[in-house]
């Protein structure tokens, strides 16, 4: 238990009385011998009498005879009014104190007072070192009180993140015990629970930083999305994404932050493992046409949009067979500057609505995704409509491929090897963004050659971006480089 009355402070001062109208020109003479407390006000109701007021005077005029005044303030003073001096008692009690003021009464002297934290909506998250653990509850709520309504549920990270989902384990040390919260990044709004998916505010710079270079009709993949920090503001650029997380939840999340963001229609998610998704999205499928072939998440997606529209059906079976050759020109280098050389289809009748797609894990269709997305297609505001985007299958064109798994992404390169056919390929071949950690014993040319093994190619002009530092001999990078042409289906084969 906290002993509130324990921060009590009990000045005993010196105050003027002073008539209202003339207080202006009092302070103005008693510039230097005011009381100085932040959110404290100098002058205060005369509790007697109400047309005057008391003039507070600082800790530093002690005497009833105000000698500490300097003789020309005083006689200006004279001049001015009648001199009247109350003596003036003032506690400053625990509410007026800072949460590092009361921390460090309470904490033993020399620890490093952990008043500061990141703010995830209304969720102050702590990480409360081993020594400071005893008393990490006076500590929450200090910190509750001192923020509230700002924060309203205070955390407290246990142990190392063990799970491959990359969620840390909390335990709620003071206020709701809600973990459900709402960020906003760079105007989109992220929805969220906390205790359930990956969510770090420190890369919102990084987030921006990628998405900047990507071009309006580009078609991205983000294998490792979580709540759709890329994938969210990529599709309000009007970028088409393919976002896949193996974290149910975080898929889940992502598509309430679609719809939110009124970007549902531009956004396909996908639940399951990254090298499944990669082989699944970018393999072109053995037989198109053939109702029984399983491969591609796209003729998944088809059927889906057959549950709930006769008419779609009708368009949708048409994805996927046609590729009509018209000119567009999509930038895409790292710089975001370059032009690359794709062709596209940009039929609207053609064009798949990515909303309308939602493979689960086990490979099954969600009908009642796709429904809810058909259904707002008469919403009122205004949304991202993928029908004015280019309809190009992922395995004939993706302009960008998002790996954030700092700690694994170079692993998962391997997907890649071999995957995509150089006949349907149109264009260049992706630019592809994997994050990593980097130890300050490794090089970049360490990195560049774990990568260049993953994937048996050779990469041409990598460019590193530190994006934070983790510790103090580790920071995460941004490794983007083009997919080398060796990884053509038939070229890997020959190597
Ligand atoms: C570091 S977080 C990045 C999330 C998001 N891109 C961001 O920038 O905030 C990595 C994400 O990868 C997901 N993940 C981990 N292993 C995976 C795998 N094998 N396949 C797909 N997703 C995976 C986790 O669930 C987590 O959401």
């Amino acid at each position: 238990m906290l002993d509130e009355s324990k921060f009590d402070v009990d000045l005993k001062l010196w105050a003027l009385r002073i008539p209202c109208q003339l207080c202006k020109a009092a302070t103005s003479i008693l510039n230097g011998y005011l009381l100085d407390k932040p959110r404290i006000k100098p002058i205060t109701e005369d509790p007697t009498c109400q047309k005057n007021r008391y003039v507070i005077l600082s800790d530093r005029v002690q005497s009833h005879d105000l000698s500490e005044i300097s003789p020309q303030k005083l006689d200006e003073l004279k001049k001015l009014c009648e001199i009247q001096v109350i003596p003036y008692s003032l506690t400053l009690g625990y509410s007026y104190w800072s949460a590092d003021h009361v921390l460090k009464q309470i904490l033993p002297p020399g620890v490093e007072v952990p008043s500061s934290f990141e703010t995830i909506g209304q969720i102050a998250h702590l990480n409360i070192h081993d020594e400071l653990l005893p008393y990490k509850d006076v500590i929450a709520k200090v910190i509750y009180d001192k923020n509230y309504p700002r924060i309203k549920t205070v955390v407290n990270k246990v142990g190392t993140i063990t799970n491959e989902f990359r969620v840390p384990k909390f335990e709620i040390l003071a206020g709701e015990s809600d973990m459900v919260t709402e960020v906003k990044q760079y105007g989109a709004t992220f929805k969220l629970d906390y205790s359930l998916v990956y969510w770090n505010s420190r890369l919102e710079h990084e987030h921006i930083r990628l998405v900047s270079q990507f071009q309006r009709g580009e078609i991205i993949c983000d294998m490792f999305a979580g709540i759709g920090p890329f994938a969210i503001p990529a599709a309000q650029k009007g970028c088409i994404v393919y976002a896949n997380d193996l974290n149910p939840d975080s898929i889940r999340y992502l598509k309430i932050n679609a719809e939110i963001n009124k970007v549902d229609d531009c956004i396909c998610a996908f639940n399951m493992d990254a090298r499944k998704f990669i082989s699944q999205l970018m393999e072109a499928p053995v037989c198109e046409n053939n109702a029984e072939c399983n491969v591609s998440m796209l003729k998944a997606c088809e059927d889906c949009s057959v549950q709930e529209n006769e008419e779609s059906r009708v368009e949708n079976t048409r994805l996927g067979v046609e590729a009509e050759e018209a000119p567009v020109t999509v930038p895409g280098n790292v710089e975001g500057a370059q032009d690359s050389n794709r062709n596209i289809h940009t039929s609207v009748a053609a064009t798949k609505r990515p909303s309308d797609c939602c493979l689960e894990e086990n490979g099954s269709i969600n009908g009642d995704g796709a429904m809810d997305a058909f259904r707002r297609k008469g919403g009122k505001k205004k949304r991202m409509r993928a029908l004015e985007l280019p309809n190009t299958k992922p395995w004939e064109h993706v302009d960008h491929i998002v790996m954030n798994l700092p700690a694994s992404a170079l692993h998962f390169l391997d997907a890649f090897k071999g995957r995509i056919q150089r006949k349907d390929w149109k264009g260049t071949l992706p630019l592809i963004h994997c994050y990593c950690f980097m130890r300050s014993n490794q090089t970049q040319e360490l990195i560049v050659s774990e990568a260049e093994s993953a994937l048996n190619a050779h990469i041409q002009e990598p460019i590193f971006h530190r994006v934070r530092d983790v510790a103090p001999n580790k920071a995460m990078f941004c490794l983007s480089f083009r997919l080398p042409e060796a990884c053509f289906k038939d070229d890997a084969t020959n190597i």
